[in-house]
């Protein structure tokens, strides 16, 4: 089922929470809203499963204005990030529960072995029994999700399902996510604000501030080739530096790079702290040393440019260079952006 927003607006009393939103999600596609806290993301997963109205624009599933098709039968699966599993019923009545309630009656054999089969497919063979309470907080997400899946819905919607839990089995558990959407290949859209988690996990990313999309593509493209200074800051850990644009090159202290389509002027250059290096001599900006951090995959030296800029930047463990340090620091590729 393909999903299409269509310069979709919300507006909350006066406050414009999502402000023309256009979106195609292909059939299939797994695509995540990325965003900081407040930038409309929420909003429009409640829009696309009909728990809340858009009052400008339109929402289609396939070619049918959304509008038009019940909650119930829009076929949408959610998970929220708080486990909103019943807790008086087991591992097993839980994933039934949708089934029951269905219009479409199955047989308690069928759904019986619905159950097991979901079971199998989110890797809890053997919990069936157990309670909400008797299993951990990554469990109670997959049996969230089986229960989402036990319907067959044609839209799975995810809201920052696993907000909750620890880095490890958040990294885990969107790694198993991935391969149940590629085995089942159901149209999803997954709400997240952890750039990590959105780089991961989808086939596109969405990115969101203030209602408003400011870039959309695969994590290649967003990474490689983002918009603006925002997508580049949001996306992850980044240096910015003082530029000065002449025919689309800039100027970085005695280093140059490239800065295509930039008008002549101020800019700013920013770099991610891989991109950056330290040497005794070459083309870059003057800096000192101030720290060396020692990490598990490398050395972070934090460095302090002579004009005063503090930048950060990876470098490998077994790099000599100590507090005090004077070099350079070099280049091999930074996005240049009008200045703010
Ligand atoms: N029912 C409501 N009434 C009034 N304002 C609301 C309502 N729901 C959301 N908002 C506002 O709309 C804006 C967008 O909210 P939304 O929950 O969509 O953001 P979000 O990107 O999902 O944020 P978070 O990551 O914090 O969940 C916020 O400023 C929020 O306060």
């Amino acid at each position: 089922m393909n999903i299409t927003l269509d310069n979709v607006v919300k507006t909350f009393d006066t406050f414009r929470a999502v402000r023309g939103v256009s979106l195609d999600i292909g059939s299939g596609e797994l695509v995540a809203l990325l965003g900081p806290s407040g930038s409309g993301k929420t909003t429009i997963l409640r829009m696309v499963a009909g728990l809340e109205y858009a009052d400008g624009g339109q929402i289609r599933f396939g070619a049918e204005d959304a509008t038009d098709i019940p909650v119930r039968e829009r076929g949408v699966g959610f998970v929220f990030q708080h486990y909103a599993l019943f807790p008086h019923m087991t591992v097993g009545e839980n994933i039934a529960f949708g089934m029951k309630v269905s219009k479409r009656k199955r047989s308690r054999q069928d759904i019986a072995a619905r159950v097991a089969d979901l079971l199998r497919l989110v890797r809890l063979e053997g919990l069936t029994e157990r309670y909400p309470a008797q299993i951990s907080g990554g469990q109670r997400q997959r049996v969230a999700l089986a229960r989402a899946l036990a319907v067959d819905p044609k839209v799975l919607l995810l809201d920052e399902p696993f907000g909750a839990l620890d880095a490890n089995v958040r990294r885990e558990l969107r790694r198993w996510l991935r391969e149940i959407h590629d085995e089942l290949g159901i149209t999803t859209l997954f709400v997240t604000h952890d750039q990590e988690e959105a780089l991961d996990l989808a086939d596109r990313v969405v990115i969101l501030k203030d209602g408003r999309i400011e870039q959309s593509g695969t994590p290649e493209e967003v990474c490689r080739a983002p918009l603006n200074a925002f997508v580049m800051r949001f996306l992850g850990d980044t240096n910015r530096f003082t530029a000065t644009v002449s025919g689309e090159v800039a100027a970085i202290g005695n280093a140059r790079v490239a800065a295509p389509g930039i008008a002549d002027g101020p800019a700013d250059a920013y770099a991610r702290p891989g991109d950056l290096g330290f040497s005794t001599e070459g083309q870059g900006v003057a800096a000192t040393i101030t720290r060396v951090l020692d990490r598990p995959d490398g050395r972070r030296l934090i460095a302090v440019t002579d004009t005063g800029e503090q930048v950060e930047l990876d470098v490998a463990p077994d790099t000599p260079v100590s507090a005090g340090a004077r070099g350079v620091v070099t280049l091999a590729r930074a996005h240049v952006f009008p200045a703010e």
